[in-house]
């Protein structure tokens, strides 16, 4: 299987390259790394599956209030959300996720403040707070203030609760880079919620623009490309579009290689069977992880010298390319530390 060749890959190499790779702990902040291969949604509405929940494997789980919960029964998904988190993070260190995250309605549904206040009755909060449809920055403030209002800032910020949106219109996507950098600035000044990942809404995006799905993906080249670059600009996690057709486990596989191909860092998953699949498509190769680890190696040396470019391996190293293989090096050794 290729995820457990990349971590025994990494095992063997790690015990070098910790030490060096801790050296680097300014340029991007390895404790709080959190892999996101596959987001796996579980609508609050469906009790059984969310006491599948601590069994579930997924890098991230999203307990659901958004989409994937009936007009009708929001409700009763906001009761078992909050019943669910409780037992969920008193017995966290048994979770099998690397995230439990919550996503509630949008600001422009107007049903973000009734989430808002239910949830916060929730004597625990998730590891993040995940956001839909956010259009403008404009929204993202009218998101931070329901939280300040019902949490109290204090509450938020001891819990160092993180932040997840997703971008799912052609104004979001054209706004992509003063939403992030105003997401980035609110932390800055209210000191909570830190954004960490921001996800395609692809569906929704079809929806805005009038697109059809089509089995090629044609008509989300463009989206994706640009969402990958927004993202990575602002040195965020980049999360790949849904799959929707369940039985189809090679398209699945197919489109999430690309999705790694192309820089994404993980994808939505909306049934546990596609779980495996897409995570190994994200896990990087042996040989990558190999790769990654002696350049770290070869950069601390260099840097010790003077140096901040060379030679390795016959390609010229500098320091975007040690940025990712930080972010490599990081993700194998969570999964490795889980798995
Ligand atoms: C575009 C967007 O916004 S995506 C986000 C919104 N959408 C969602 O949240 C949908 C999430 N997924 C689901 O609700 C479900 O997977 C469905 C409705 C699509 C299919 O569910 P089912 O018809 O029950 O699928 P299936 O019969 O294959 O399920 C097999 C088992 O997996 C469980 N299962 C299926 N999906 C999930 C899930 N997302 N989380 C946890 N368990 C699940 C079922 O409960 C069932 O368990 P059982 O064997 O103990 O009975
Ligand atoms: O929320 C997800 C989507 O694809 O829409
Ligand atoms: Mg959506």
């Amino acid at each position: 299987m290729r995820s457990t060749i990349a971590v025994d890959g990494f095992r063997k190499l790690t015990a070098m390259s910790r030490a060096t790779v801790s050296q680097f702990a300014g340029v991007r902040d390895l404790v709080k790394y959190v892999p996101r291969r596959a987001l796996l949604y579980i609508p609050g509405s469906n009790q059984k599956m969310l006491d599948k929940v601590p069994n579930i494997k997924a890098d991230c789980v999203v307990l659901e209030l958004e989409d994937g919960v009936a007009m009708t029964s929001k409700h009763l998904a906001r009761q078992q959300v909050v019943k669910s988190v409780d037992r969920l993070m008193t017995n966290r260190h048994d979770l099998k996720c690397f995230e439990l995250g919550i996503r509630v309605n949008s600001v422009s549904s107007g049903l973000i403040e009734e989430d808002v206040t239910e949830l916060s009755k929730a004597e625990h909060l998730p590891n993040a707070f995940m956001v839909p449809k956010v259009d403008s920055s404009e929204e993202l403030a009218a998101v931070f203030d329901v939280f300040r209002r019902h949490y109290g800032a204090k509450r938020v910020m001891d819990t160092n609760t993180r932040l997840v949106i997703w971008i799912e219109s052609a104004r979001g996507m054209l706004d992509m880079p003063r939403i992030l950098a105003s997401a980035l600035n609110l932390h800055k000044n209210s000191g909570f919620f830190k954004l960490d990942a921001v996800v395609f809404g692809s569906d929704d995006y079809c929806a805005d623009i009038g697109a059809q799905r089509s089995a090629d993906g044609n008509e989300l080249v463009w989206a994706r490309q640009r969402f990958v670059a927004c993202c990575k600009a602002f040195q965020l996690q980049a999360i790949d579009a849904v799959f929707i057709d369940l039985k189809d486990m090679g398209g699945l596989k197919k489109y999430s290689e690309e999705g790694h191909r192309w820089g994404f860092t993980g994808k939505q998953v909306i049934h546990p069977s596609q779980v495996e699949i897409v995570q190994n498509a994200f896990m990087p190769t042996a040989e990558k992880v190999e790769w990654a680890t002696e350049l770290v190696h070869a950069f601390s040396q260099h840097e010790s010298q003077g140096k901040g470019a060379f030679q390795f391996r016959g390609q010229m190293i500098d320091r975007p390319l040690l940025l990712q293989a930080l972010n490599i090096v990081q993700m194998v050794e969570r999964v490795g530390q889980q798995s």
